[in-house]
This record gives structure tokens, sequence and C-alpha cells, in this order.
């Protein structure tokens, strides 16, 4: 039968993506998400895609008793722990949401995890760690620095990662850094499901291309990059979703705390993404350049060589592949799980 893997908000933009890749790979998801921040619709599209839903179970990770639950119920062998509050600027309004969301869900997720003798655990990092380091690409020992209440929700879960490891050796663990995931399944079925103004700029580079939104403020024109914009290592979320595959093989052959960056090593420039995106998607992108945002950093990029020889992973698909598929999602679901119901039913 097939390893039975909880996936907590598997519901979500990356979640959805890693059990369709779970599925492919032979391992059976079990999504244990709250919804507040994904739509059940998703449940119907992965379906689609991968002939049936996966099993779901509401519950909230900062509840002990329902993960443990789900744990012994589902013989559950390891974890892939997504569920989180994710905006940087949303962080800096609401500290405590984020606290208690990311910090003490993760202890309420270990301590459940220990006493159903679930010792595997595949962690979403993020590049948000880092702050404003040093050194381009950043490697994985670069010195931590965030930025936001969100990035230090993330180191604190990190170190708590790590200093359980040391204490109890029985424990895999697999802290994955996330750099700038974009894009979406090559059906159109799932992708980034954006409540509310966009904070990203993926997901407002496609709003503004369909004409939902006027135009796009680039946040600061005079950094000391190659076109004054911002650079980051905007990642294909399918590539991402794999990365999580390779960890978990990675996590059943060895005990033991690995810490790996997922990008693709190549940072791009905000004006490069709209050039890219307009290319893709055939309409023109307006945008302003506006001040710097508060927080933000010039560039951001990974160092991969550790991906590749501890995971024997790397990114595959390009630039031009992720804005395509953007767009496949955009324009099929114009309103995100949202959109209209008729419309879905021709799709599936
Ligand atoms: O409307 C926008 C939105 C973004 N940007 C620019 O686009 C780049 C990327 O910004 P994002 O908000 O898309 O992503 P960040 O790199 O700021 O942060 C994201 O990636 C980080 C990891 O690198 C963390 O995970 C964080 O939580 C997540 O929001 C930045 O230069 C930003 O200034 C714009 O110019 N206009």
């Amino acid at each position: 039968m097939a390893q039975r893997i909880l996936v907590t908000g598997g519901a979500g933009y990356i979640g959805s993506h890693t059990c369709v890749a779970l599925r492919q790979a032979g391992y059976e998801p079990v999504i244990y998400d709250n919804f507040s921040n994904a739509s059940r619709q998703v449940l119907k599209r992965l379906a689609a895609i991968c002939g049936s839903a996966p099993e779901v179970i509401e519950g909230d990770v900062r509840d002990r008793a329902a993960i443990e639950t789900a744990l012994r119920s589902h013989d559950i062998r390891a974890v892939i722990h997504f569920a989180a509050l994710k905006s940087a600027s949303e962080s800096i309004e609401m500290p405590l949401a984020y606290y208690d969301n990311n910090v003490h869900g993760t202890v309420q997720l270990l301590s459940a995890m220990r006493a159903c003798n679930v010792a595997s655990l595949v962690f979403s990092s993020s590049a948000a760690v880092y702050g404003d380091a040093e050194r381009m690409p950043v490697r994985e020992d670069s010195q931590r620095a965030a930025q936001s209440p969100y990035g230090r929700t993330k180191i604190i879960c990190e170190d708590l990662l790590s200093d359980i490891s040391r204490a109890e050796p029985g424990w895999s663990i697999a802290r994955l850094r996330y750099f700038n995931p974009f894009g979406a399944h090559e059906s159109g079925l799932i992708g980034e499901d954006t409540r509310g103004v966009p904070p990203n700029l993926g997901p407002y580079l496609t709003q503004v291309a369909a004409g939902q939104r006027v135009q796009l403020s680039v946040f600061g024109g005079d950094y000391d990059t190659r076109d004054g914009t911002g650079v980051r290592d905007f990642i294909h979320v399918v590539d991402l979703a794999e990365g999580h595959i390779a960890a978990l093989r990675k996590l059943e052959g060895d005990a033991g705390l690995l810490t790996v960056n997922l990008g693709t090593g190549t940072g791009y420039t905000v004006l490069e993404m709209i050039a890219a995106f307009a290319k893709a998607s055939g309409r023109p992108v307006p945008y302003v350049i506006a001040p710097r945002r508060k927080g933000d950093i010039a560039e951001c990029y990974a160092d991969v060589s550790r991906a590749r020889e501890m995971l024997d992973w790397r990114a595959r698909r390009g630039l031009a592949e992720m804005c395509a598929d953007a767009w496949r999602w955009q324009i099929r679901n114009p309103e995100g799980y949202a959109s209209d119901p008729h419309r879905e039913k021709a799709m599936l």
C-alpha cells in the first residue's frame, strides 16, 4: 500500500501542487487544512488531475489532539508541514497571529508527531530567513537575519527543529528554504488563489495582464542591480513541489537534519519578469516605478549546489514556462477557485 503522508496546508498553493507530485511518485497524501486561506474547490481539481481526490481532514495545526487523531487513524509515516501564514507585510501588522500559527502550530504538530511515533518531517522554510545576505547566490550556511516577523517565525521554527533533532536523534527532518514560487500546474486546474490585493509580484503581474488591475507598481527603480529593480529567484511551483518528493526520499534513507535551498539559482529583475509575462500572455503589462517597499532587499537568489548534491534535485522549468502556466491558470480562473461553477464543470 502507498505510504501515507500528512500534508498540513495541503489545499494551499504549494501544498496542492505537492499533493499532485506525491501521487505521481506513488505516495498517498492526506490533506490536513483549516481552509483559512484555501478553497475546498481545490479537492475537485485534484481529483480531475489525479483520478481521485486525496482524503481531507479539516483541522488546525494548533489543535494537537486533532493532529494526533489524524496521524493515528490514517497510519501516517511522514508529515509535510506547509500550514502557516505567509505574508511578510501582513506579519508586520499582526505579529501575534504569525507567532501563534507558525510557531505555536509547529510546536503542537511536533508534540503530536512525537506522541504518535511519527518522526519524519519536511518543513516549509523560506529564503526570508536570509534577510539582506552579504553574498549572492546565497548558501545555506549564510547568516540568517530575517526582516519581518514572518521571517523570524521561520527562523524560530528552524531552530526548534535543530534543537529537537539534537536532543532526540530518531527524528528525520528536512528544512526547505523556498525562493519565490510562481506558475501553476500545466492543466490550469490548480494555481495560486489570491484573496484581496496580491502581496506578491507573480499574482499582481498576472492580474494586471488580465486587465483586473490598472498597473503594476514596481517597488524601487534605484537598486544596485542591472536595471535598478529588485532581483529574485522565481521557481516554478511544480519544480518546488518535486523538491519535496526528493526530500522525502532522502529522509527515508538517513535520519538527521537537512537544510536545503529550493530555488533555480538564477535571479530575474522585476522589469525582466514584466517583459517575460507580457510575452507569454500577449498582453501589455502597464507599470510605474514607485518608491521602494519597506523591508525589501535588492537581490536574493539561491546557491543550488546542496540541493543537487544532497537531494539530486534541480529546477527544470524556465521563466517562459512559469509565465505561460500562470497565465493559463489566470484565464481559466479569473476569480481563482471562486470562478463560475458552470465554467468549472466544462473544464473538468
Ligand atoms: O506589486 C509588486 C510586488 C512586488 N514587487 C517586487 O517584486 C519582487 C518580489 O516581491 P514579492 O513580494 O513577490 O516577494 P519577496 O521576495 O518580497 O518575498 C517573498 O519571498 C520571500 C522569499 O524570498 C518570502 O518567502 C516572502 O514571504 C515572500 O513574500 C520585489 O523586488 C518587490 O519589490 C513589485 O515591484 N511590485
